[in-house]
């Protein structure tokens, strides 16, 4: 694989095929939205690939537990300038999510520092921090309060919630009983109607059938135009491209490259060896 470095060019407009080159801070540039310097991810999980008696025995007679350290991100630094809508690409397994969950605050890094600088939403991998015995509005109200509404304010949108994910008479029952489709939907209305600053979202377009896709896709332009920042995870590149104005390229937990839409994509699009057209299943 070729090497990258990353760069910085400012944002372009969603949607255009801007290839701007990177543009200098200044010193009236304002202060990055989202700042992540030198950030390490290690997850520490016990594992054995496979498992004898024999090795089973003397690991328990010995009190030891096999370790396996997943290095997910390794040493990643950049900045997000506001106004900016950044997709994030790469692979299975690139440390795509993880990313996510860090700078949401709820994996903290092993390495580096993460500075955010405004109300970020915490319900970003669609559903994380659902209580799946609670109903959906218990659980609409737990994430309204989590993202620092009061009760007022969270009572005041639950109907806008559940209208825009159109789970109807659902919303009073245990969200077990969703289909994976209601509790994305629901997952996603949340996360879009709590006023971030920052918002966060995971594969979000894969989120219900392709009307509801058109509906997500209108809420979140909307919500860029008052959002400091979104950050949108999708293998969808089609998606990509029409939402976001800068990519982060992330491969086996490393930055490869941050740039336009049209110059990381294209770049991804080589090192897979696959069209740029490409579609997959979120595309359709
Ligand atoms: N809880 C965990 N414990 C151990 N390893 C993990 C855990 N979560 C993720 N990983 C590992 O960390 C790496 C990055 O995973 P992550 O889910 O962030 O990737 P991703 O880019 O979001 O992938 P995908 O596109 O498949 O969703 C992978 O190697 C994955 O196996």
């Amino acid at each position: 694989m070729s090497s990258l470095s990353a760069s910085n060019p400012s944002p372009s407009t969603p949607g255009s095929d801007s290839d701007s080159p990177a543009t200098p801070a200044t010193e009236s540039s304002p202060p990055p939205v989202v700042s992540v310097q030198n950030v390490s991810i290690n997850y520490r999980t016990t594992f054995e690939a496979a498992p004898t008696f024999k090795s089973t025995i003397v690991r328990l007679g010995r009190g030891e537990r096999q370790v396996k350290v997943v290095n997910a991100i390794q040493d990643m630094s950049f900045d997000i300038k506001p106004g900016t809508s950044v997709g994030i690409i790469g692979a299975n397994g690139a440390g795509k999510s993880t990313l996510m969950r860090a700078m949401a605050g709820v994996l903290p890094p092993s390495q580096g520092r993460i500075e955010v600088r405004g109300r970020i939403s915490a319900l970003l991998a669609l559903g994380v921090g659902f209580n799946p015995n609670l109903t959906g509005r218990e659980n609409v109200t737990l994430g309204g309060l989590a993202a620092g509404l009061t009760r007022a304010e969270v009572k005041e949108r639950a109907a806008e919630v559940a209208d825009f994910a159109e789970i109807g008479d659902f919303m009073d029952m245990p969200m077990r009983t969703y289909s994976s489709g209601m509790y994305q939907r629901l997952a996603f209305s949340v996360s879009v109607h709590m006023n971030p600053d920052i918002l966060l979202v995971d594969e979000a377009l894969s989120a219900g059938d392709a009307r509801f896709k058109v509906k997500a896709t209108e809420k979140m332009n909307e919500l860029m135009e008052n959002a400091r920042a979104m950050f949108l995870v999708s293998h969808s590149l089609g998606s990509i491209r029409e939402l976001c104005n800068e990519v982060l390229w992330i491969h086996k937990g490393k930055l490869i490259m941050q740039g336009s839409p049209r110059r990381a994509i294209r770049a991804y699009t080589n090192f897979l060896k696959v069209g740029e057209n490409a579609y997959t299943f979120e595309d359709l």
